[in-house]
């Protein structure tokens, strides 16, 4: 079987592309793979890490007022679908899958126009403008959330969750924390802004960077590879508390989340798949700067099961994220009832729900 997936931008589009490339891999080994990205996004660094043949189009997204730069944007996806019919017409995939992001768009519409079979995967619980836009070509739509049904055309939707949630399961490296310098059997927290990191989040760790080395608990703090430096310059100004460690970017996240006790987070829908598959309390600040304000319904939904607690940014501060990470974390009881409301919400055999619907449609 060829398959050939696109999506991109930042991590929760990429990563369960990846996921599903692994998958469709441990089914038949003979699986040719080829991904559609952008050279700007992530993906190509994290795609090429992985071994998988990479190929990029040129595409910007669109802006939500009239504006100038949207001609350029049209001018572009014209564009995008030519070169992305010539990738496809010499890959001659069996499925086209897109993972969102806006490179999907005219990678997923050049497909379905040259009749091959196609798949959106949206990973959150309000679609973004690029699978709302392929909706009505797609062959199939892979949903995560329940509530996205009413947004696509019901005779195409399928639940199957999100493929990284198996992805994480499936790993295991219990020397992992010891290995980047933090103790063992002592309990951690993980924070992380998402794929690229978030100010706010820092900002309030940082408020309370005089305290932490006193802390009987350990940090790993994921700052994103373009606000390292200035954090590790705060950081090293405040002594270096040794019950802290500092990365830009974890190429193993899947090792690290399985290992620590709470995490903050970003609410992203891939992050969100991965701590409920693992069973992972939270503390989520959603994004307010994603459309329609997505994040936030994704949070939502866990907190409406107990599995996170939600801290809209606007009222996230040093004070408030101490406190709340305390209220969790030193309390074993609270703690086991997270663990459970999330694990209830987990999908851990989403990538193989996902690779049955691409076998199903395959021509
Ligand atoms: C600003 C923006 O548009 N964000 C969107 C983007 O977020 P973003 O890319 O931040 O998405 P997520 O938080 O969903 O996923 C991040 C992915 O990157 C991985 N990771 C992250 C940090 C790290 O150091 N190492 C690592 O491997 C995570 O484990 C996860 O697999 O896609 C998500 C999924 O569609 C959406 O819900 C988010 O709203």
């Amino acid at each position: 079987m060829k398959i050939l997936v696109s999506g991109g931008g930042t991590g929760g589009h990429i990563y369960p592309a990846l996921a599903l490339i692994n998958e469709l891999k441990k089914q038949d080994p003979t699986v040719e793979c080829l991904y559609v990205g952008t050279e700007s996004g992530l993906e190509k660094g994290i795609v090429s890490k992985n071994g998988i043949p990479f190929k990029s189009i040129v595409i910007t997204g669109f802006k939500r007022s009239i504006s100038i730069d949207n001609f350029k944007t049209i001018y572009r996806f014209l564009k995008g679908v030519t070169d992305s019919k010539k990738i496809i017409k010499e890959f001659k995939p069996d499925v086209v899958v897109g993972t969102g992001g806006y490179v999907c768009g005219p990678v997923v519409y050049a497909a379905a126009k040259l009749g091959i079979p196609t798949v959106i995967h949206e990973q959150n619980s309000i679609p973004g403008l690029t699978n709302k836009f392929l909706n009505r070509y797609v062959t199939k739509v892979a949903i995560c959330f329940e509530d996205v049904a009413n947004y696509f055309n019901q005779e195409k939707i399928v639940f199957t969750g999100n493929p990284r949630a198996s992805e994480v399961i499936g790993t295991n490296n219990s020397d992992v924390l010891e290995s980047i310098g933090l103790k063992k059997g002592k309990k951690t927290v993980l924070i992380v802004g998402g794929s690229r990191g978030a100010r706010p989040i820092h900002e309030a760790f940082l408020e309370n960077i005089d305290k932490i080395g006193e802390k009987t608990y350990q940090f790993i703090y994921v700052t994103g590879e373009v606000h390292y430096e200035s954090v590790i310059e705060k950081i090293n100004l405040a002594g270096n508390p040794e019950n802290v460690v500092i990365k830009p970017f974890l190429h193993n996240m899947p090792e690290i989340l399985r290992e620590v006790d709470l995490v903050v987070s970003r609410a992203g829908a891939t992050t969100l798949a991965e701590l409920t598959a693992l069973g992972k309390p939270s503390i989520l600040i959603p994004s307010p700067y994603v459309t329609n304000n997505h994040q936030e319904v994704n949070a939502r939904s866990l907190e409406k099961n107990g599995a996170a607690i939600v801290i809209l940014e606007k009222e996230f501060n040093g004070k408030k994220f101490i406190k709340q990470l305390e209220d969790v974390l030193l309390y074993p009881l609270k703690i086991e009832d997270m663990q459970k409301a999330a694990l209830k919400m987990g999908v851990p055999d989403a990538a193989k729900r996902l690779a049955d619907v691409l076998e199903q449609i395959r021509k």
